[in-house]
């Protein structure tokens, strides 16, 4: 139950990491509302975060909750119904022309299918140059950055001739990864970018994401429904279930102490693949998701929580900090 340390706060005041120097990317209340001949899609419902220089904040939820639009809204490749993005701290929530590409470059986004998002016309060297090109860099230029960046991603000089079909999925995802850093973006949103890979090859992408960090301090949003990818990726988490966010914490937190029932079930819902823990039941989280068109009125999770009662159904919990960056939206918090 509630502490008496714990403060009603509101997303909006939800910190960059702790120690960190001032947000690179901060979203305030953002809201995507999609209207369908079904009605309303409520995909994203007042979200707020902020990412710091250097960070990998990770979005995690199950399929549907809001993840990628959240993403797309982050880096102004859709608006958002409401809501403002900060770059930088500057307002970009509605800049257009030049001023959106400029921003644009800052903020570049990496795709789950790496060859659905390649042109298969066009050889890597030009694939890769493409946000050079369009920025006016000289071909001369282009060619000599487009093999630094190649070789920063770990491919030979051999592949700038080479077509996309030429190459295994996780070189692709390397060309998606290089293509987005070719412009020196602040930001990068990582949308899925090794679910489609073999989990060998998933070990070798998140290294690279790693080592480019080191290197550039560069920021990432790393969404993703793979809880162990996450926890090997992420400096902090953000928990996501229909529209709405209802942990965001330290990454090892989620793990260790979540606060969320959500959270905890979400985390205790993966497959163990230790022999030794077979015995440990597997928690499953039970219960059809709520639709988007009708969440419910109060907590969104209460149709599925253990611990729901009347208040649940009918209050909307308040985002509160629960102090050492973690923040949780429950009127039952799993600890207190
Ligand atoms: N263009 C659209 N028009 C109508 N509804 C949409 C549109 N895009 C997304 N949605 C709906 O918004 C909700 C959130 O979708 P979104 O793709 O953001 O979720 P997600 O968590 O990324 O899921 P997944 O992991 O399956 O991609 C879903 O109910 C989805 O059907």
């Amino acid at each position: 139950m509630a502490t008496e340390t714990m403060t009603d706060t509101t997303p909006e005041t939800i910190p960059a990491a702790p120690g960190a120097e001032t947000a690179v990317l901060r979203a305030e209340h953002l809201t995507k509302h999609f209207k369908t001949n079904a009605g309303v899609v409520k995909a994203v419902d007042d979200v707020s975060f902020s990412i710091a220089r250097g960070e990998t904040l990770a979005l995690v939820g199950e399929s549907g909750c809001g993840k990628s639009t959240l993403g797309r809204m982050a880096v102004r490749l859709i608006d958002p119904t409401s809501g403002n993005v900060y770059l930088d701290g500057e307002d970009i929530t509605k800049v257009k022309g030049k001023a959106l590409r400029e921003a644009r470059k800052k903020m570049q986004i990496v795709f789950q299918d790496p060859f659905s998002s390649l042109d298969p016309h066009l050889t890597l060297g030009e694939i890769i140059a493409e946000p050079l090109r369009a920025a006016g860099v000289s071909k001369a230029e282009q060619r000599e950055r487009v093999l630094a960046l190649m070789e920063r991603v770990g491919l030979g000089k051999e592949f700038y001739e080479r077509y996309p079909h030429q190459l295994s999925g996780g070189q692709r995802q390397r060309v998606g990864i290089a293509r987005a850093l070719a412009p020196e973006p602040e930001v990068i949103v990582c949308d899925e970018p090794v679910s489609a890979l073999d989990v060998s090859i998933q070990a070798q992408i998140l290294n690279l994401l790693r080592k480019l960090q080191r290197e550039t301090s560069i920021s990432f949003l790393f969404i993703s429904h793979d809880l162990a990818v996450v926890r090997y990726i992420s400096t902090r988490i953000c928990v996501m279930f229909l529209g709405q966010l209802c942990e965001v914490c330290p990454t090892p937190d989620a793990y260790t102490r979540p606060l969320h029932p959500y959270t905890k079930l979400l985390i205790e819902s993966v497959p163990i693949p230790d022999p030794s823990q077979a015995d440990r039941k597997r928690q499953l989280l039970e219960g059809e998701i709520p639709s988007p068109i009708n969440p419910p009125a109060g907590c969104r999770f209460c149709t599925r929580c253990p611990y729901a009662d009347d208040t649940c159904r009918t209050v909307k919990p308040a985002m509160r900090d629960f102090g050492e960056g973690r923040f949780c939206a429950c009127h039952h918090p799993l600890e207190g």
